[in-house]
């Protein structure tokens, strides 16, 4: 008989997924997933199913690693405008698999691998594709994501500035207040955007909350929320203007309302310019959609299952 899989808790990934190392292992397996077969990534089209009833959706995300030799598929729940409780509106658990002979190792809590590996990936797009001088940040919403993007940029670049705008006032200055360092509270939008050289969107809108109007030319776009073909946060004229990279194409012509609903031309995959395939075009304006990939949970949840059992061995 099988042993029973070990149940690895969110503090115990928070203890063992720390940038920059997530940072290099992500940036590793975009290169991979973007050598096609040769890169020894597999990965389906993620399943969602719709819950009409409560304005929700369940994702599941499996991938296999060939480099990293690691299975893994993640289920994912996510609800439009939350939930009536003070549940995260996305809730996670990764399963990770002994690829050998299928048998089930762990139950990783999946809420902090999604926010972290998401960050991780924006922090490459951003090394990537910022203009040469980028002095200032700004953030467009103040939840799990704005947070997890936070720590992830201010550790690895250095901005003068870093903004905040989230729909309510309260809740960027509890944000602000809550993190290490100064951060400015914006009262709109366009406010929080004019003159920024680095842009994260990480809001649960369905239109847009970003217009190509106010965004300054040459900056950089991390879009990573509007994961549904209905759903947006960038409006058509940025969409159009913008050099558009995406993490799988696949993904982004199944997924993406901004692309979808834009017409907007895709130029790369982030893998491709991590392979040198594509060039970074860091003087143009630049937009990153980020859907999120399983390989990004395949290679973080075995980095956690190594750790921990390296920590269990030693003790
Ligand atoms: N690309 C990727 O890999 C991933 C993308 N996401 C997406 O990132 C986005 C943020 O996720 P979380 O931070 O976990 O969610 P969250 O629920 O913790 O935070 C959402 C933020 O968006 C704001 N918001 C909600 N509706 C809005 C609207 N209509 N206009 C403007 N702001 C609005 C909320 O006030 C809050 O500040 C979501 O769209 C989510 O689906 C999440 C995980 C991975
Ligand atoms: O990659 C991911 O886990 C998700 N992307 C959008 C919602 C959840």
């Amino acid at each position: 008989m099988s042993a029973s899989p070990v149940f690895i808790a969110a503090e115990v990934v928070e203890k063992f997924l720390k940038f920059p190392e997530l940072i290099q292992q992500l940036e590793r397996a975009l290169a991979n997933f973007s050598h096609g077969a040769e890169g020894g990534v597999v990965q389906p089209l993620r399943t969602i199913v719709p819950v009409a009833k409560y304005n929700g959706f369940l994702g599941v995300m499996p991938a296999y690693s060939a480099a990293d030799d690691s299975l893994t598929t993640k289920v994912v729940t996510f609800y439009e405008g939350g939930t009536s409780s003070d549940l995260p509106s996305h809730q996670s658990t990764v399963l990770l698999f002994d690829p050998r002979n299928g048998i089930l190792k762990a139950v990783i809590d999946g809420n902090v691998i999604t926010d972290r590996r998401t960050a991780a990936v924006s922090a490459v797009a951003t090394k990537l594709l910022k203009p040469a001088l980028s002095e200032v940040l700004c953030i467009l919403g103040s939840g799990a994501q704005a947070r997890s993007h936070y720590e992830a940029f201010t550790e690895m670049f250095t901005f003068k500035e870093v903004r905040i705008w989230s729909r309510s006032r309260k809740n960027a200055e509890m944000f602000a207040s809550s993190m290490k360092g100064a951060i400015r509270v914006c009262d709109s939008t366009r406010e929080a955007v004019t003159g920024a050289d680095v842009i994260i969107t990480v809001t649960m809108a369905t239109k847009p909350v970003l217009f190509g109007e106010w965004v300054k030319s040459g900056a950089h776009v991390n879009a990573v929320g509007a994961c549904r073909p209905d759903w947006r946060e960038l409006d058509d004229e940025l969409m159009k203007s913008c050099v558009l990279y995406v993490d799988s194409r696949e993904a982004a012509s199944h997924e993406s309302g901004d692309i979808l609903q834009s017409g907007a031309a895709i130029f790369a995959e982030l893998g491709e310019v991590v392979n040198g395939t594509k060039p970074a075009l860091t003087e143009k304006t630049t937009v990153f959609k980020s859907l999120g990939m399983a390989i990004e949970d395949t290679v973080s949840a075995k980095l956690v299952f190594d750790s921990w059992s390296s920590s269990t061995e030693s003790e």
